[in-house]
This record gives structure tokens, C-alpha cells and sequence, in this order.
């Protein structure tokens, strides 16, 4: 991709420019004011997000992440697509799907009436697509900055068999201690507790993390809450399209065996992640489109 290129073509003088990042990769600087943020082209994904009147971001992102083609980049927002977790065929094919390491498309970049920025990526089969996943697609992520940001996932299916879809925005979000955070909202909801064979469980009060920690909530109805007095902040997650959240830390033996997390992220990050995911299953009907979206704000 020609970066003086996409600059001329969607570039927003102020607001949006185009710039080679980590691994000659091209990446979206955004600052219209009411936030800043970093967009990825590379895996459709937001690395950065501070709204004008915080000092810290909300993204986690790993010092030690790779910005190389096929590797997933570790924090902001991956995009796992069109599968959530390990092949549920059991091909082989990579884990979380195929499309947070592979360069996406830019379509569009636009001012909204209220000021905020708003960009689309996507992403259609080719040939290759469809020798890892039979399918004809589009699939599109609408990303607007303004003192929220709002993530939409649209999926279309442009075949004429309708395909499962299990997906993820797997959010890694910046802490300031693990050990003091909690997540509110999930009191009474059942979960599979990976950690613990996949059992199903029961969330007795909010959530504290003390080990490790990898978990699929079932019949989320509930905004969620993640608290987090070291940063003196409320993180506020609103969803459509989800019945199902992944609330995932490593602790200390998985992240120090991750080449891309340096021994003590775990203290640094919580991915509490929207989904569709286990017995969350949508079925995208033929000429059916599916939209996944979320809305994160800090109070
Ligand atoms: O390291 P990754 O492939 O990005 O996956 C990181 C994590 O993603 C999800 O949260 C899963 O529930 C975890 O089991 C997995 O370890």
C-alpha cells in the first residue's frame, strides 16, 4: 500500500493521516480533538485510544508484540474471525481465524456530523480465503473516534448455504493493577471455566482476578463495568449482537512463556472480550449479514 497514495485518497487534513508504523505496516494516526487513536491496517485492528481529557490509554499494547505478516498483533483490539478460539473443525487452522494477521482494505474514512472520525476497513474472500474457509464474504469493521469508541463487526455472506460464525473483539485493556480490578455486570451468569476443563460454573459477585483467569459467560445481557482504582477510572462496555463475554488474564507462568508479552504485562492488562463464542453460535443466513458492536466510554 502507497502511503502518500491512501493519504490523497482518505486522508482528513487534521484529523486522519496515513503513516508507515512497526513492521511497514500502514497505520491510521487519528486526533480530532475529542480523542486520539491508532488503527492498523494490518489485521483491522485499533492499537490506541485516549480520549483528549484522559492521560492514560485505554489499549493495552504489548512493547514486545510482533509487526510481522501471518503473526497477530498482541493488544488493542484482534479481531478473531470467523471462528473464536481453536479450529472448531479441528483442520489445524489457526487459532481465532485468519483475519487479525492479514493486511485489510481501507474503504472508507468520513467526519461524522458530530465530529468524530469514523473509518472502514474490510476484507473479501479470495482464493486463498477459501482454501482455509469455504465461503463467500464481506466482511467490513466501522471504527468511530470520539470521546467513545465504537467498534462494529459486519459480516456478509454472499454465498448461497448460510455458515456458523463464532467471533471476538478480543479487547486487551490497560490496567493499573490487576489485582485490584473487577468486572461488574456478570453477578449470577454462568460460565465455562477453561481453566478448570470447560466445567460450568456460577459468577458469585463481581469479578477479581488472582490467577489465571479464562472464562466464556453465557446469556450476557448486562452493560459491564470493569473498575479500576489504580487508574481511577470505569471503563463502561456496551454491546449488541453478543449474548456471550471471554474475561481472559494469563497470570504468571503463560505470560512468561508468551514471546510477545514481557514477564509482568499480566499485572498490566485484562481482556474482557465481546463475543460470540461456545454455544453463541450465529448462523448468517445466504445474502444475510450479521453486526457485532461495541461501545466502549471511560467515566
Ligand atoms: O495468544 P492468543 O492466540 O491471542 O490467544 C489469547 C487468548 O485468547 C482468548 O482469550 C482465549 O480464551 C484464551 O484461551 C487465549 O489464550
Amino acid at each position: 500500500m502507497n502511503i502518500d497514495q491512501l493519504n490523497t485518497d482518505y486522508g482528513i487534513p487534521g484529523n486522519l493521516t496515513f503513516a508507515t508504523g512497526k513492521g511497514g505496516f500502514p497505520m491510521i494516526h487519528i486526533d480530532n480533538g475529542k480523542a486520539k487513536a491508532l488503527i492498523s491496517v494490518y489485521s483491522g485492528q485499533v492499537l490506541s485510544f485516549q480520549p483528549a481529557t484522559e492521560t492514560t490509554d485505554l489499549m493495552f499494547l504489548s512493547e514486545k508484540a510482533y509487526y510481522a505478516e501471518g503473526k497477530a498483533i498482541k493488544g488493542g483490539i484482534p479481531i478473531c474471525w470467523p471462528w473464536f478460539g481453536p479450529d472448531p473443525e479441528g483442520l489445524n487452522r489457526p487459532s481465532h481465524g485468519f483475519v487479525r494477521n492479514r493486511l485489510w482494505n481501507v474503504l472508507e474514512t468520513a467526519t461524522t456530523a458530530d465530529g468524530a472520525t469514523k473509518v472502514i476497513l474490510g476484507l473479501k474472500d479470495t482464493e486463498e480465503t477459501r482454501g482455509i474457509w469455504p465461503q463467500t464474504f464481506e466482511l467490513a469493521i466501522a471504527i468511530t473516534v470520539s470521546t467513545t469508541l465504537t467498534v462494529e463487526l459486519i459480516t456478509r455472506n454472499l454465498g448461497n448455504k448460510s455458515f456458523p460464525l463464532t467471533q471476538a473483539f478480543h479487547t486487551y485493556f490497560q490496567v493499573g493493577d490487576i489485582n485490584r480490578v473487577e468486572v461488574l455486570g456478570l453477578e449470577n451468569t454462568q460460565y465455562l471455566d477453561k481453566v478448570d476443563g470447560g466445567v460450568e460454573k456460577t459468577q458469585l459477585g463481581a469479578v477479581a482476578i488472582a490467577n489465571e483467569v479464562d472464562r466464556i459467560y453465557l446469556n450476557v445481557t448486562n452493560e459491564l463495568v470493569i473498575n479500576d482504582p489504580a487508574l481511577n477510572r470505569r471503563i463502561r462496555i456496551k454491546s449488541s449482537g453478543s449474548k456471550s463475554t471471554v474475561v481472559w488474564n494469563p497470570w504468571v507462568t503463560i505470560c512468561a512463556n508468551m514471546a510477545d508479552l514481557d514477564d509482568t504485562d499480566y499485572q498490566r492488562f485484562l481482556c474482557v472480550e465481546t463475543t460470540n463464542a461456545a454455544t453463541d453460535i450465529v448462523e448468517v443466513p445466504p445474502d444475510g449479514e450479521f453486526r457485532l458492536e461495541v461501545i466502549y466510554s471511560i467515566e
